[in-house]
C-alpha cells in the first residue's frame, strides 16, 4: 500500500464517553479500493469509531485523515466525498423513494443525477414512487444503500447492511457493495456475519473492548491461527460408524492419513479448515456474538 492509496488513516484514535474507554488508541489504515471488515462483539467500539471517521463525533485523542483530509478539521469537505450508510440512519417516510434520492442529489450538488437508475440497479424499479413508510425493511435497506452512493462516493461507510435481512436482499446489497468496490470505492463494512466478512472483505479488523486484536486478511488470519484437518468417516466391519479427525500439520499426519485406509472403510471424507469466528474467539477469548 503506497502513501498516495491510502484512502483512510487512522492514527491513535480514542474516545471516552465520560470514564468509559469507548475507543482505545486505534490505529490502521485502509487502501484505495479495498474493503475493510470492522469485527467485534456488542459495545467493542465499532459504531463510536465509524462515527469519529464520518465527522459526526470529535476523538478526545488522535486523528483521523480521509483522502488526506483532518475529518475532525474539515467534516463537511470530508462528507461530500463519502457515503455514509448507517442502519438507524433516517428516510424520509412520508416521500416517495425518488424523492429521498432527489433530495440527496440535490443536497450533494450532483449534476445530471439519474435516480432512476439508481433505483433499478438496487432492485427497486417499479416502486420508485411509492412512499418510503409502505416498503419493507429490506427495500428501506436497500433505498439507503442507493441514497448513500448517489454522490458516487469515493470511501463508503456501511454499518451492518444485512443484518435481520432475507437472503435474497442480502444478496442484493452485498452485489452492489463488490460493484461499488470494483468502481474503485473503499469499502469500510461493519458486521457481525463471519461469513460474510470472510466472502466480501479484502482484509478484516477484530474489535475487542476498543483495540485492535487483529487485522489482516481472512487468508492470512486462517493460516496464522487455524488448524487445518483432515475429517474422515470409516464404517467398521459391522457398519458402525466412526468419525475421525487428522490434523495435518503435524508429525503424525502421513501415518494418520495411512490407518484412515486401514482401520476400516474409508466413507467419506473433507478437508476443514477453522472459520474467522473460531479465529476470533480463539484472538479475542469473546464470541462475536456475546
Ligand atoms: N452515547 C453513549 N453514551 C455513553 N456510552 C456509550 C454511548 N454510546 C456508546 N457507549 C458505550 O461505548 C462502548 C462502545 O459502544 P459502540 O456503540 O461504539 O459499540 P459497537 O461495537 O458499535 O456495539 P454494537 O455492535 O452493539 O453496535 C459501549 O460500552 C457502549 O455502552
Amino acid at each position: 500500500m503506497n502513501v498516495v492509496n491510502k484512502s483512510i488513516i487512522v492514527e491513535n484514535l480514542t474516545y471516552r464517553y465520560g470514564d468509559l474507554l469507548a475507543v482505545d488508541s486505534v490505529s490502521f489504515e485502509v487502501g484505495g479500493g479495498e474493503i475493510l471488515g470492522f469485527l467485534g462483539p456488542n459495545g467493542s467500539g465499532k459504531t463510536t469509531t465509524q462515527k469519529m471517521l464520518t465527522g459526526q463525533l470529535l476523538p478526545k485523542a488522535g486523528r483521523a485523515l480521509l483522502l488526506g483530509i483532518n475529518v475532525a478539521e474539515k467534516p463537511d469537505a470530508v462528507q461530500a466525498r463519502i457515503g455514509v450508510c448507517f442502519e438507524q440512519t433516517n428516510l424520509y417516510e412520508m416521500m416517495s423513494a425518488i424523492d429521498n434520492l432527489n433530495l440527496f442529489a440535490e443536497l450533494f450538488d450532483v449534476k445530471n443525477f439519474d435516480g432512476y437508475a439508481l433505483l433499478k440497479r438496487v432492485g427497486l424499479a417499479g416502486r420508485e414512487k411509492d412512499k418510503v413508510s409502505g416498503y419493507s425493511k429490506g427495500m428501506k435497506q436497500r433505498l439507503m444503500i442507493a441514497r448513500s452512493i448517489v454522490n458516487t462516493p469515493e470511501i463508503l461507510f456501511m454499518d451492518e447492511p444485512t443484518s435481520g435481512l432475507d437472503p435474497v436482499s442480502a444478496e442484493a446489497i452485498r452485489r452492489i457493495i463488490l460493484e461499488e468496490r470494483d468502481r474503485g470505492a473503499t469499502v469500510f463494512l461493519t458486521t457481525h456475519d463471519m461469513w460474510e466478512a470472510d466472502k466480501l472483505c479484502d482484509r478484516v479488523a477484530f474489535l475487542e473492548s476498543g483495540s485492535i486484536a487483529a487485522l489482516d486478511t481472512p487468508h492470512a488470519l486462517k493460516q496464522k491461527y487455524g488448524k487445518r484437518s483432515l475429517v474422515a468417516e470409516i464404517a467398521a466391519p459391522d457398519g458402525k460408524l466412526s468419525r475421525r479427525e487428522v490434523a495435518l500439520d503435524n508429525d503424525q499426519t502421513m501415518n494418520d492419513i495411512q490407518s484412515l485406509f486401514t482401520d476400516g472403510k474409508l466413507v467419506t471424507m473433507h478437508s476443514e479448515e477453522a472459520t474467522l469466528e473460531d479465529i476470533f474467539i480463539l484472538v479475542t477469548g469473546r464470541r462475536l456474538s456475546e
